[in-house]
């Protein structure tokens, strides 16, 4: 039998604070109503601090934040995770690079999921904020953000974005139909730049699509 693993306290308490500084900061935005949405912070190679499931993303605390192994099993505490912790630990198993992920219910997103999910892809070309996408560096360049149908099955979701990934295309985030946003990065920083990029570059599209009315 391997040891049972006993996080740092005080490691663990370092992400939970990135995390409810996000979420505090998105919450105030409007983007996490309801309780929806789930953030999530790289905790060493093998462990994920994510929020857990059902709290209020807006005011999260350091009790509201848990430790998953990357097959997103709760590791020493009873707490559930969020209902989408599969598709935060799928990013950090297939990027080791990644070390944050975050999710939001935008109006903006939910919006923009329902018109393109037909097309199951919005293409942003023109804009210069696609060059707060890392390696993206000129507004000339095609930025895809593909939707997904929505499921609860969440290894059907997974296999979804495995399966887009596995075709070699560039993914930096993706939609999910009536849903939301999933985006990540690097660091906490980069994964809310990137969140706010899309978010702009959704609210830009779906303005522009009312003045062409
Ligand atoms: C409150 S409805 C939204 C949920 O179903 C889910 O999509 C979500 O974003 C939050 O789930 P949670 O399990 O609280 O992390
Ligand atoms: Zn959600």
């Amino acid at each position: 039998m391997p040891e049972p693993m006993i996080p740092d306290q005080e490691r663990l308490a370092a992400c939970a604070r990135d995390i409810a500084d996000a979420g505090r900061d998105l919450g105030a935005r409007g983007w996490t109503p309801a309780t929806s949405s789930n953030f999530s912070m790289r905790y060493d190679a093998d462990h994920v601090a994510v929020t857990i499931s059902g709290r209020d993303k807006g005011r999260l605390g350091l009790d509201d934040i848990m430790l998953v192994d990357l097959k997103g099993a709760a590791v020493a505490t009873q707490a559930r995770p969020s209902a989408e912790t599969l598709l935060h630990v799928q990013m950090y198993r297939r990027d080791p690079t990644i070390g944050a992920v975050l999710h939001t219910h935008s109006l903006n997103q939910t919006v923009a999921s329902r018109l393109y999910a037909g097309t199951g892809l919005i293409r942003f070309s023109g804009f210069e904020l696609q060059k707060a996408i890392t390696g993206y560096t000129t507004h000339e360049s095609e930025l895809d953000l593909p939707v997904f149908p929505n499921t609860q099955d969440m290894p059907e979701l997974v296999e979804r974005v495995d399966a887009w990934l596995d075709s070699g295309k560039p993914l930096h985030g993706y939609l999910i139909d009536g849903h939301g946003i999933y985006t990540w990065g690097r660091t906490m920083a980069e994964a809310k730049r990137h969140l706010e990029a899309f978010e702009f570059l959704l609210a830009a599209d779906l303005e522009l699509r009312r003045l062409s009315r």
